[in-house]
């Protein structure tokens, strides 16, 4: 760790960008400014005179992209038109007036809340990353005292395995920033209370206002209205974290968006997508763009498919009535499978900054073939016993309509029409209910041209090829399968991994995705948020397809609760010369 006189220099060109802010919170105020001060003027970025936050990409923040041309962020006035307001967060400010940072759960009695967002702020207060006044209000319809809030959340609260001290100490401390108001979310109203609740909590110090929607999609666009034009900060930013689905399709989403935006700005959304906050599809351009070996392998020339696999060893029990409505297309694939094609795929940016990377996603998505039909296999998965105990077929869940179409699983081949990637299938498979839980991306490379060591290989050739493996859950890893020489006096070739396996390199907890999305959120960095254009592009993508699957009334191929997926997949992949790298059985 640097010294504290090293800091300036040391720290910042560090990729360990959360250290700095988490570094100044241990200082005094003044130290703490005074260090990033000294930083930011030797780096004249902005030229902001106090201290900044910063974000994962390791910038400072302005905390306002130049995404729609907006200068600032704005909140809606009275007659629903965004007015333009300062969007910024800085310590100074909290210094120097103690603002706030308001953080309303909208949902807060749901399952994501108690299992997901209530959780990660408490590890981001544990860890000291939230600012120094902060609080926390459950919103939803139940009705509940602050204390029942408090009795719900605390039985989902954990502190870091490899840091307890304190714990109980710092769940109270926690709970006690944590507040409820009951309301109905179409009900400007009871928002105009949750105001004047936030205010008194606020103590009248100026205040950031986050609004986390943690509900159904159909009651958004009432939330967003009534936050917006009821509760949100006359004084300084409000944001508001929407969770997917974004939609249904092309036209859905953008109404969606268009509702939003007649409260919100582009620049006050975070369309969030766990995926994208989860620690190895965050290293996937550290990977690429900081290692000089492998970014020239990265192109047509020679990787010759890559493979993007989730799957979950259990069914939908307990969430079929929306998953119904959905499958797993739209659940896992359009989204979170996309998104790390795009991040996978995309040319290296100008910069790190969120509109850079951005705009290189997006290019990608939107040089994307039509996805055939031919090109999709779909199933659904049927009841089975095994030991002596049975599991349920989907449409077994009494909030599944009976006879239901719905996939559980698809498979698909996709192509990226543009110079790197011509010809490279990008393979992607989600299932649920399936023999194990997974997700991880599988690079595998083409052939060693004019192998020497051929005869030595015997005569599977294919699984000779190296491949590349970010192992995104469980058990964090990314290894690389070569080919090695046995030891010993003959000439035999053998398939090993080199491994970096994270429980061994780097033995402490791995922050929960939606640590590092809530973390960005409150510090304005967009990055690992899906910007509009990009939803777009992933829906045009998709809807084609899932209009002509429904529309035909395509027979999802049923596979028994448990196994491996429907064998039509297999089929598929072959077509493509591909055989699926989680079935080898050697990885
Ligand atoms: N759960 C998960 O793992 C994931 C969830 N998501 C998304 O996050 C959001 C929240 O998920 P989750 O917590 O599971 O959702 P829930 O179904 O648990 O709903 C959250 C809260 O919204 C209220 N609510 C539920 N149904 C309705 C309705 N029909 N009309 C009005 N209010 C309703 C309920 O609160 P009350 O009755 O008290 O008002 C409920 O506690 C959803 O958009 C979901 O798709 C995304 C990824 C994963
Ligand atoms: O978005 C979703 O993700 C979960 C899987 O998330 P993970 O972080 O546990 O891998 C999935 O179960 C759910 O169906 C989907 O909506």
């Amino acid at each position: 760790m640097a010294s504290v006189l090293g800091f300036s220099s040391t720290i910042v060109t560090s990729y360990e960008s959360r250290n700095e802010p988490k570094l100044c919170t241990k200082f005094s105020a003044k130290t703490c400014s005074t260090l990033c001060f000294s930083w930011i003027n030797q780096h004249g970025k902005k030229g902001r005179k106090h201290f900044q936050l910063r974000s994962s990409n390791g910038h400072p923040l302005n905390a306002v992209s130049s995404h729609d041309g907006l200068a600032g962020s704005s909140l809606a006035k009275e007659d629903g038109q965004p007015q333009q307001i300062e969007d910024s967060f800085s310590f100074s400010d909290s210094e120097s007036t103690g603002s706030n940072l308001s953080i309303t759960v909208v949902g807060a009695s749901g399952d994501l809340a108690k299992k997901k967002i209530f959780p990660a702020l408490f590890a981001l207060f544990y860890e000291d990353w939230l600012p120094e006044n902060f609080i926390v209000f459950g919103y939803a319809r139940t009705k509940m005292t602050d204390e029942e809030l408090r009795n719900m959340i605390s039985q989902t609260l954990t502190c870091r395995i490899d840091k307890r001290a304190n714990c109980a100490d710092k769940m109270d401390q926690f709970l006690k920033r944590c507040f409820y108001h009951s309301g109905l979310y179409d009900s400007e109203d009871n928002f105009l209370d949750l105001d004047s609740k936030l205010k008194e909590r606020e103590g009248g110090r100026s205040s950031n206002r986050l609004f986390y929607l943690s509900i159904p999609p159909n009651i958004f666009v009432d939330v967003v209205r009534c936050a917006s034009l009821k509760a949100s900060s006359k004084n300084g930013w409000t944001r508001v974290i929407v969770e997917k689905p974004f939609g249904r399709d092309s036209e859905s989403s953008s109404e969606l968006t268009r509702s939003l935006k007649q409260y919100l700005t582009e620049d006050q959304i975070f369309r969030i997508d766990h995926y994208l906050g989860k620690e190895l599809v965050e290293n996937l351009s550290v990977l690429r763009f900081s290692n000089l070996v492998f970014e020239p392998l990265w192109s047509r020339n020679y990787i010759r498919n890559v493979q993007l696999i989730f799957s979950e060893d259990f069914g939908t029990e307990g969430r079929g009535g929306y998953f119904d409505n959905y499958g797993i297309i739209r659940d896992i694939m359009q989204n979170h499978l996309v998104q790390i094609l795009a991040l996978f795929a995309m040319e290296p940016p100008v910069s790190l900054d969120a509109e850079d990377i951005r705009n290189e996603k997006v290019k990608v998505l939107r040089s994307m073939k039509p996805i055939l039909l031919e090109d999709v296999v779909v199933g659904q998965y049927k009841g089975h016993s095994k030991g002596g105990k049975s599991y349920p077929a989907y449409i077994d869940d009494s909030t599944v309509p009976k006879g239901s179409l719905t996939p559980t699983f698809a498979a698909a081949a996709l192509f990226i029409g543009n110079a790197r990637w011509d010809g490279v299938p990008f393979l992607m498979k989600a299932g649920k209910a399936l023999h194990t839980k997974r997700a991880e991306i599988r690079v595998q490379f083409r052939h060693v041209p004019g192998n020497l060591y051929k005869r030595n290989f015997g005569t599977d050739l294919d699984k000779a090829t190296n491949e590349l493996v970010l192992r995104v859950q469980p058990d964090e890893a990314i290894y690389l399968k070569i080919n090695n020489k046995v030891p010993g006096l003959g000439m035999r070739l053998d398939r090993s991994d080199l491994n970096l396996l994270y429980r061994s390199r780097y033995p402490r907890e791995i922050p929960d995705a939606y640590e590092r999305l809530l973390l960005d959120a409150i510090e304005g960095e967009r990055r690992l948020f899906i910007r509009s254009d990009e939803l777009d592009a992933a829906w045009a993508l998709f809807t084609p397809l899932l209009k002509e699957i429904e529309s035909k009334k395509i027979a999802p191929e049923l596979y028994p609760y448990g196994s491996r997926g429907p064998v039509g997949a297999h089929y598929l992949a072959a077509r493509h010369n591909v055989r699926w790298g989680d079935l080898g059985g050697d990885d």
